[in-house]
């Protein structure tokens, strides 16, 4: 295979994508993705099923008014029904009607299906790939077909499958796509099938592959469909898909371009492919796969102090790509499996001068280790950690002290929600504040008390506002004793920042996460006045 070879990339995310559970995507969502598909340079969107809902219908009207500069829409949809001739079938007239320049449907290649699911002969099931394909021809400007269970029914009946794709081809379909329908088939039977495919229909057979990911294997068999000649791949950002999910192209894109040395036009665009997975996971409001690879937030983070340790001097050493190249960027953790290395790399990030033999290095990787013994975890509280760190380097501000609260929840009947109060009292320089504020539950009565005892001092904590609330209970004592590990997300609308507390007491873990939001917040502003 030579390295100018070049792969077709065909996205079905607001096809495909969207019969994954819990995703639903309206039409407007639908044009932002497939607008961003395009400016990673995405050749073929398939943007549904035209003969299936009004909203797929509505997709394909509205993006008409779009000029995108790279991808190809397509309709997607089903040979004619059993019941009807191609002339008379109102979803091939509605993929026509769609005005996507390019079509694919799908047809029967398992002799099981065509028995069991279309209720029809082996013949009639031919006439109907053939007879849709050729009715669509004259009509569409680029024709695909897409062969669901293909593999399944390769492996029951070879002969058969093999005269579905003749009678697509003769149709006039431009690619044949080879469909893994039910995920179960493994990387070694995916080569051998197409290798035997490509000998059994000649070198002008344009083949694709489309799997799922039943058997955890969809990328390894796109892969080695490519290797055994497809030239058309098919899959969704993120995976997303029917049951376990389709072929996740963000990990096939990097792979084809960096690893096998193919070319596809979003490879030449490839910085833009985790921005481009963390937008669709952010519109189809799911949380972004943190572990997913190359665009997945872990998937360049190092935590182990032998890792840390070995990247910094070679970042080769842990990481299979450059994360610069798929867009995504090293990470440093810091963890009861840190060693110096982490709290160097930190306190770069920081912005911190510490030099590798002070001793205090070795102080805070101590006290982590520590902290981490008692419940502590720093991953999602990276602010705490930079106090920590300025702690021990005799570089921290405390701003006030704290001289005492208290909090009363209140409730005179069953039937009543309790009242929350909290009162506190502060030092701050020679002065002592002493407040009240009541609050929707004791935590955030605590929360309101504690700002408005600061704010004649501090105003700047006033674009202080709470993104994140999390408790977790932590594994030792059983029951209501147990240790609590509070994780707090602040931001000033311009930065977030993590801030964590323990203890077996929950208003106390919460102040202690409450107070380093508090206090990293003022430690920004001076370094930004500074
Ligand atoms: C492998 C894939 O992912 S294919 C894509 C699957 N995606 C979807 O199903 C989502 C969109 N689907 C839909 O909106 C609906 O299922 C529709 C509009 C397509 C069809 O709806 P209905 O007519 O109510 O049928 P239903 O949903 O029960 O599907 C079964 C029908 O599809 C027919 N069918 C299934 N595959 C094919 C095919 N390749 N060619 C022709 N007909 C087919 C079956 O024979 C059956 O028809 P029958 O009841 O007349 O025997
Ligand atoms: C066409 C399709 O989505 C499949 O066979 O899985």
């Amino acid at each position: 295979m030579s390295g100018t070879t070049s792969i077709e990339i065909y996205d079905t995310t607001l096809r495909d994508g969207t019969q994954a559970e819990d995703i639903h995507l309206s039409v407007e969502d639908k044009v932002r993705i497939a607008l961003k598909l395009d400016e990673l340079g995405i050749d073929f969107i398939e943007g549904g099923w035209p003969g299936s809902n009004p909203k797929d219908v509505q997709f394909f009207s509205e993006i008409q008014s779009y000029a995108l500069r790279h991808s190809r829409i397509a309709a997607f949809g089903s040979t004619h029904s059993a019941k009807t001739a191609a002339d008379d079938d109102p979803n091939l007239q509605a993929l026509v009607n769609a005005k996507a320049p390019v079509v694919t449907i799908f047809g029967k290649t398992w002799d099981v299906h065509v028995r069991d699911a279309l209720r029809v002969s082996l013949e009639k099931n031919l006439a109907m790939i053939e007879d849709s394909l050729a009715w669509l021809r004259p009509r569409v400007e680029t024709l695909f077909y897409d062969a669901e269970h293909f593999f399944d029914g390769f492996k029951a009946n070879p002969d058969y499958a093999l005269e579905t794709l003749r009678r697509a081809a003769a149709g006039g379909a431009e690619r044949l796509v080879l469909c893994d329908t039910n995920g179960g088939t493994l990387p070694h039977e995916v080569t051998e099938i197409v290798e035997r495919v490509r000998d059994a229909l000649g070198p002008e057979a344009s083949l694709g592959i489309h799997a799922h990911n039943d058997a955890d294997v969809a990328v390894a068999n796109t892969l080695a469909a490519v290797r055994a000649g497809a030239v058309h791949v098919q899959g969704t950002m993120n995976g997303f898909g029917e049951r376990c999910g389709n072929a996740n192209l963000c990990s096939i894109i990097p792979a084809l371009v960096l690893k096998m040395g193919l070319g596809c036009t979003a490879g030449e665009r490839l910085e833009r492919l985790t921005a481009t997975s963390r937008f669709i996971s952010e519109i189809a409001n799911l949380p972004h796969n943190k572990y997913q690879p190359y665009v997945g937030a872990s998937a360049f983070a190092h935590k182990g102090g032998i890792h840390v340790s070995a990247v910094q001097r070679n970042p080769e050493t842990y990481e299979h790509v450059p994360p610069e190249r798929v867009g995504n960027v090293q990470r440093i953790l810091i963890s009861e499996l840190a060693g110096r290395s982490n709290v160097l790399a930190k306190a770069r990030q920081f912005g911190l001068d510490i030099d590798s033999q002070d001793p205090a290095v070795l102080e805070i990787v101590a006290q982590l280790k520590e902290l981490e013994a008692r419940g502590f975890q720093f991953e999602g509280a990276e602010a705490s950690f930079e106090l920590l760190m300025r702690q021990a380097m005799g570089t921290r501000r405390k701003y006030f002290d704290l001289m005492g609260f208290r909090v009363i929840d209140h409730k005179v009947r069953e039937d009543e929600a309790p009242q929350a109060e909290a009162t506190v009292m502060v030092r701050v320089g020679g002065q002592v504040e002493h407040t009240a504020a009541v609050g929707d539950g004791p935590v955030n009565a605590l929360d309101n008390a504690i700002r408005k005892a600061l704010d004649t001092f501090y105003p700047q904590l006033r674009e202080v506002s709470l993104l994140d609330y999390k408790v977790r209970v932590l594994p030792g004592r059983p029951g209501t004793g147990a240790k609590v590990r509070v994780l707090i997300e602040s931001t000033d609308g311009r930065d977030k920042w993590g801030t964590v507390g323990v203890s077996h007491d929950i208003l106390e873990a919460s102040w202690q996460a409450l107070v380093d939001g508090i206090r990293y917040k003022l430690l920004k502003s001076e370094h930004k006045d500074g």
